[in-house]
């Protein structure tokens, strides 16, 4: 008897998730246009109410995660941010009094009260804090000695160490170099080498590994980027090869895998959309070519049409080659709070995006969103706050992807599902929200 051909367990595990994958979107194909738009629902008031249960209360599940409690603090904080909501007056106070627990003697912060300062959790606590905004929040941040923490966990080859004697990584660069430019103590002492090793770190695929020899992966790929273009040194990256190797980790499930030949996973929507944006932004700004892609130019989109707007897209009757770059009002209520922008007002300030924006939203609420709130991985995993986060998180990165800058907002068809569905922007370098973001750099640009 012929012997059946023998495939190894990561093709066995990639063919159970296309199949998964492909079984939601069969469904979703087969439903009704009522079934269709109640299923790409985000659900705002179940993801609220998740998301709010969570900050005030955790099960005994979650004390595996007594290291990382600022990082709760944040994926959930960030989380209500960017459904536009914001918590009330004791859950703020509480958070901040938390905050200021785990602040060490010598700055940074830990990962609770009394535990070892930590860059990770630092990074956690500053973006909270930022999320949460105000005086209160922001002047709980000791910045001078913040500044001690992050010079004590600067190298002499130049990269950052999570912690005292801890490991040296790009986690560590990036999280050190976010934190020093919002807080504005970002100086040459910092930055001094942090370019080399970042470039160190670059992989033949083009992605960035964890530190130098590791395989490129998309956490840290996001990290060394981010922190190149921090402190002004991304043209040192080879982005040609860098821009190719993110783009093809979008696969057949429209979601984004973290490393080659892996799963696709919902947390990447964040850690690889926002490159793509950044590099294809960065590419729009200095004039530069994408090699082997004809669509990064000023693209007018017209297969975007074929994503399905439905009849109650109001671009549907617009003159779509007017390339007026006027800002002529020319807005209508959308019903849920937010102002639809016709295409005619904003579409020299448009773009194609490098990577398939409505493909991967349908990942994320068709594979990633969960029934009663809350996003995760893939299909049979549970929810979980990090999920939820960078799901949210990249979300808005995919839907926002249309705009050459941050200040142009998106169109009803750049959003999958109702303009309800709409996110609020975040600051590509930070993952903050962009109003808190700019309150802070106000803030601290005072404090100087
Ligand atoms: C700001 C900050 C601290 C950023 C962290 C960035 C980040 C997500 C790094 C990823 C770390 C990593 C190697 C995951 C691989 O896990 P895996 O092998 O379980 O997953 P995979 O199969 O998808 O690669
Ligand atoms: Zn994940």
């Amino acid at each position: 008897m012929e012997e059946l051909p023998s495939i190894t367990v990561s093709q066995r595990e990639q063919f159970l998730v296309e199949n998964d994958v492909f079984g939601l979107y069969s469904y979703f194909d087969a439903c009704d246009i009522a079934t269709q738009k109640f299923l790409l629902e985000i659900e705002r008031d179940k993801q609220l109410d998740y998301l709010m249960k969570g900050l005030r209360q955790l099960g005994p599940s979650f004390s595996s995660l007594d290291a990382n409690r600022p990082w709760l603090c944040y994926w959930i904080l960030h989380s209500i941010a960017l459904l536009g909501d914001t918590v009330d007056d004791e859950l703020e106070n509480n958070t901040i009094d938390f905050l200021g627990r785990c602040q060490g003697s010598d700055g940074g912060y830990g990962g609770g009260p009394g535990q070892l300062p930590h860059l990770a959790t630092s990074y956690a606590a500053v973006n909270t804090l930022v999320t949460l905004g105000g005086e209160k929040a922001l002047s709980s941040i000791n910045r001078e000695k913040m500044s001690c923490f992050l010079r004590r966990m600067k190298d002499t080859n130049g990269g950052f160490r999570m912690h005292d004697m801890g490991e040296m990584d790009v986690r560590a660069c990036y999280t050190a170099i976010s934190i020093a430019s919002i807080l504005n103590i970002k100086d040459d002492e910092l930055t001094r080498g942090l370019g080399d090793y970042i470039l160190s770190c670059q992989t033949y695929e083009g992605g960035i590994g964890g530190e130098p020899g590791s395989e490129a992966h998309g956490g840290y790929t996001y990290c060394g980027l981010a922190t190149m273009i921090v402190i002004n040194e991304v043209d040192r990256l080879n982005l040609d090869s860098l821009m190719n190797w993110v783009v093809h980790r979008q696969g057949v499930e429209m979601g984004f895998q973290g490393r080659t030949n892996k799963l696709v996973d919902g947390c990447y929507t964040f850690w690889q959309a926002a490159p793509c944006v950044l590099l294809q932004r960065y590419y729009l700004a200095h004039d530069l070519v994408l090699h082997g892609s004809s669509h990064i130019s000023q693209g007018t989109d017209e297969d975007h049409e074929e994503h399905a707007h439905d009849e109650d897209d109001p671009e549907d009757s617009d003159d779509d080659d007017d390339d007026s770059d006027e800002d002529n009002e020319d807005f209508e209520d959308s019903g849920h709070g937010h102002r639809v922008h016709h295409t005619s007002t904003y579409i020299n300030r448009r773009v194609q995006p490098i990577f398939d924006s409505l493909g991967l939203q349908r990942y994320v609420l068709l594979c990633s969103k969960m029934p009663d709130g809350g996003f995760r991985d893939k299909p049979r995993k549970p929810r979980d706050f990090y999920h939820t986060c960078y799901c949210l998180s990249g979300l808005s990165v995919a839907q926002h992807a249309w705009s050459k800058d941050e200040d142009t907002p998106p169109l009803a068809r750049d959003i999958l599902g109702s303009y309800a569905n709409l996110l609020e922007p975040v600051h590509l370098l930070h993952n903050v929200v962009m109003d808190q973001y700019n309150e802070a750099i106000e803030f601290f640009h005072r404090a100087a």
